[in-house]
């Protein structure tokens, strides 16, 4: 999987990440009053409404992108049809050609991480037959737990060709409370990245990257230039751009000098861009278009800032 990305991140030239985060608040009125008319103002109807906003979005975007990134917890939060919304998302995605990075920051003792794996990247055995889960092509992975907990994900990542992101270093403000923390005069976030580099040696593609990738915040490009060298195979998620700050100037050094090596994710900055000042005149009802431009003027960002680097 780690191939095809790269495959389709080569033929859009463009290196990023849609988050398909959705959020009720910025889903346009009306498609709220339709599915609220069709379901009640119910889970139900909120899901239905998450998945009618994706698909406008997906259907004006994915002829730019590689990838999109679904986070769950957007959807857990509505149930069950939070989770069926995540499920059709997946599909619906799939079906259009994209990769799909499930964001569900998973990792547990070596059994439960198996489950886990199994669940999302994997296939059940039920009697004879097996079954895909929620059949992600890729799945963000928490690494607190150490060796046994990554390990059952790459083990299903290499029987079903598919991937990881591990966490290295997050974007978010408090992200240094533990991983800049000096152990052995070095801060845990490159011991973890070490690891990542180790984890991945033996999972290396046709394009000379691991399928055992990590993520970086694109808010700590000092770190990520650290990293980048610590970690040659490894192909970097960067979330962090746009509605957390980061710019394409801060991301030069998240790629290899081959131009890849990274993938930078922007979530409301994209599905709720209607919402800026910058794309307002799109209105409510062009939030897909305005999505639309939002990836286009990233997609420029980035390959001016890789450019004049
Ligand atoms: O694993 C992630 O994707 C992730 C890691 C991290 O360090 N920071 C981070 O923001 N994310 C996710 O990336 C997305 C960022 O969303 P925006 O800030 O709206 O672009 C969210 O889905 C976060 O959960």
């Amino acid at each position: 999987m780690i191939d095809k990305l790269i495959t389709k991140i080569k033929k859009t030239g463009a290196p990023i990440v849609v988050g398909l985060d959705p959020m009720l608040n910025y889903i346009p009125e009306q498609i709220k009053k339709d599915a609220y008319q069709e379901f009640g103002e119910t889970l139900e109807g909120a899901a239905e409404a998450i998945w009618q906003y994706n698909k406008g979005i997906v259907d004006e975007v994915y002829d730019l992108i590689p990838a999109v990134k679904p986070q769950i917890a957007m959807y857990e939060q509505f149930g069950i049809p939070g989770l069926v919304a995540y499920k059709r998302t997946i599909d619906y995605c799939k079906s259009k050609g994209l990769v799909v990075i499930g964001d569900i920051k998973r990792g547990d003792i070596g059994s439960t991480s198996t489950a886990y794996a199994v669940g999302h990247l994997g296939k059940v055995q039920v009697g004879r037959k097996s079954y895909a889960g929620f059949d992600e092509d890729f799945a963000t992975v928490n690494p607190y737990l150490g060796t046994d907990g990554v390990k059952p994900f790459v083990d299903v990542c290499k029987e079903e060709k598919k991937g990881i992101f591990v966490l290295v270093k997050t974007s978010n403000p408090s992200s240094g409370e533990f991983q800049d923390r000096l152990i052995d005069k070095r801060p845990l976030y490159e011991w973890v990245g070490e690891k990542v580099d180790q984890w991945g040696k033996d999972a290396v593609g046709k394009e000379g990257y691991s399928y055992v990738g990590a993520v970086v915040g694109a808010t700590y490009p000092e770190m990520g230039k650290v990293l980048r060298k610590l970690m040659p195979k490894t192909f970097i998620l960067v979330p962090g751009y746009g509605a957390q700050g980061g710019k394409g100037k801060d991301l030069v050094h998240f790629f290899n000098k081959d131009g890849l090596g990274a993938i930078v994710n922007s979530s409301r900055g994209i599905i709720a861009a209607y919402k800026q000042e910058k794309y307002a005149s799109f209105g409510e009802e062009g939030y897909a278009q305005a999505s639309r431009q939002a990836v286009k003027d990233m997609i420029l960002d980035i390959s001016t800032a890789l450019e004049g680097r």
